[in-house]
């Protein structure tokens, strides 16, 4: 099918690359009555489109930019659904010499927000109006309901509001859609969503590894453990879709599926951006940031099969005793390290949005995070509740349902840290979040150390307990004098 000129101003909307998540939102879009207009660098992806689709809406197909933005009504919509980095500012720069002042351009991709800041001032000048906009739930979310975050302007998000809400998922009516902030914040959240994301993967991968080399279960039998998780506080999308994956069977070789997968793990980006702006705002993010370095070592194959010649004593094994009990441990463990990345993720979006006055609503966010997204769980009601309860709540584990699972699954919680450690599996996760809950209630860390020992190498200085100002200590002399800096 070739394309032919669209008529001009037919189209509510429009969406600018149809892959993955392009086709689907288009589709979603036309699925709720809005007119759709489509254009990918490769138009036979919209052609395809309509093939087997245009039943369900009316579509516009665009054969290039120029046709594409001539059919959208004005003043004009368009979002931006390629790759992040260099494609989005290929479509960015073709948008802007084509669209005009008044129109709004909303990159949908996981862009990184400091790339969205520059390119929203770069606009500007053109008064088209640049906004972001975090979209999750896959392809499924897309176009069945995802989780849109929206970032930009109150005005931009009264015309452009109603239709990303008539998309998007609901939960209890309620749908999964809010205007998070000013222009960036749409993004900044997207990426932390995703950080969480890798984090809650991660820890449910170690579970796994648990349960089959720690535990000794087999991958049918963890399969029936996930599949009984559902019904606890777990219940989740990701938990769901674990149980599917191991219950799956190769058609080839008639193996687990996970069997038959290549253990390097890819990422795009949005983890590291995590754990880089959570330390550049002095966040910790420990189980991210181990999330994030896991699919970073399998990626180290070269380090790996170094490693693997080395003739190391073999761990100890666990006598599998009560295989019930340790699963309900591991069940436990998971539960509580779940609890401290989202706390991590929570803290890290709350720190940005006080720094760049964005006034994010947390709560707000846990409730549009109940459906459509990666990370819907059922847990987010209760992050919900405890932040409508205390907007400024410094710490989610200090609300009462996390207090209270923090400390019910504590006991359990080390015994599988320990576990990890005596059989040799390998969960920088959980070790980390149990790390981070240590550190956290520790009256004193070991950091007073540290302190002395930079003001030893460097004179860095340091302040004291007892009274308040900043000393040095005169190390290179016997008698170690003290000296009052302020
Ligand atoms: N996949 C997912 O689960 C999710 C992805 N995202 C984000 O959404 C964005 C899109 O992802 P996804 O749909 O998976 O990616 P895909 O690669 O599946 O789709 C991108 C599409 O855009 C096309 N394209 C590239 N450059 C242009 C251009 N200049 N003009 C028009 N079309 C263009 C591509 O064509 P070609 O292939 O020929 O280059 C392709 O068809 C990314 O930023 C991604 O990070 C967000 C949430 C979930
Ligand atoms: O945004 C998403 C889900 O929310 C995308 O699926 C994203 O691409 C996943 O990240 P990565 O490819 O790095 O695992």
């Amino acid at each position: 099918m070739t394309i032919t000129p669209p008529a001009p101003e037919s189209a509510d909307i429009g969406v600018i690359g149809i892959g993955v998540m392009g086709a689907n939102l288009a589709r979603n879009l036309a699925r709720h009555g809005h007119d759709v207009a489509i254009v990918d660098v490769d138009p036979a992806k919209c052609t395809e489109l309509i093939t087997e689709h245009g039943d369900e809406g009316t579509f516009i197909p665009a054969a290039d930019h120029d046709q594409f933005v001539q059919s959208l009504r004005g003043p004009r919509v368009a979002i931006i659904l390629v790759p992040a980095g260099d494609p989005t500012e290929m479509v960015i720069d073709a948008m802007a010499e084509r669209m005009d002042s008044g129109d709004i351009l909303v990159d949908g991709g996981n862009s990184f927000y400091l790339d969205t800041l520059a390119r929203a001032d770069r606009l500007a000048p053109t008064g088209i109006n640049f906004i972001d906009t975090g979209v999750s739930g896959g392809a499924e979310g897309a176009l069945t309901g995802p989780s849109l975050m929206p970032g930009g302007s109150t005005e931009v998000y009264e015309r452009v509001g109603p239709m990303f809400e008539s998309i998007a998922a609901r939960v209890d009516g309620h749908p999964c859609c809010t205007h998070v902030g000013p222009t960036g914040s749409g993004h900044f959240v997207k990426m932390v969503h995703n950080g969480i994301e890798y984090a809650d993967m991660q820890l449910i991968s170690e579970a796994y590894d648990l349960l089959r080399n720690a535990v000794g279960l087999t991958v049918p039998e963890i399969r029936d453990v996930f599949d009984a998780w559902r019904s606890t506080e777990l219940d989740s999308f990701l938990i769901d879709i674990t149980t599917e994956v191991l219950g799956h069977t190769d058609a080839d070789t008639g193996r687990p599926f996970v069997d038959v997968v290549h253990d390097v793990a890819g990422s795009k980006g949005t983890g590291a951006w995590s754990v880089q702006q959570a330390l550049s705002l002095g966040v910790p993010v420990p189980a991210i940031s181990a999330a994030t370095t896991a699919r970073a070592l399998s990626g180290a194959e070269a380090q790996r099969h170094s490693v693997q010649a080395l003739d190391l004593p073999a761990p100890v094994p666990v006598p599998m005793d009560d295989r019930e009990s340790w699963t309900e441990a591991i069940r436990q463990a998971l539960l509580a390290s779940k609890i401290c990345a989202y706390a991590q993720g929570f803290h890290e979006i709350a720190t940005a949005s006080h720094e760049q006055e964005w006034d994010i609503d947390l709560a707000e966010l846990a409730l549009i995070w109940r459906g459509g997204c990666i990370i819907r769980a059922r847990f987010l009601d209760h992050i919900a509740d405890a932040l409508r309860d205390e907007p400024s709540l410094p710490m989610l584990l200090a609300a009462p349902w996390f207090t209270e699972h923090i400390t019910s699954t504590l006991p359990q919680w080390r015994r599988v840290v320990a576990l990890a450690a005596n059989s040799g599996v390998a969960t920088p996760a959980f070790a980390t979040s149990l790390g981070y809950l240590d550190s956290l209630r520790a009256g004193r860390m070991p950091t007073a150390l540290i302190q002395a020992q930079r003001d030893h190498f460097g004179s860095h200085t340091y302040r004291r307990t007892d009274r308040e100002g900043v000393f040095h200590t005169r190390w290179e002399e016997d008698d170690r004098p003290e000296e009052t800096w302020s």
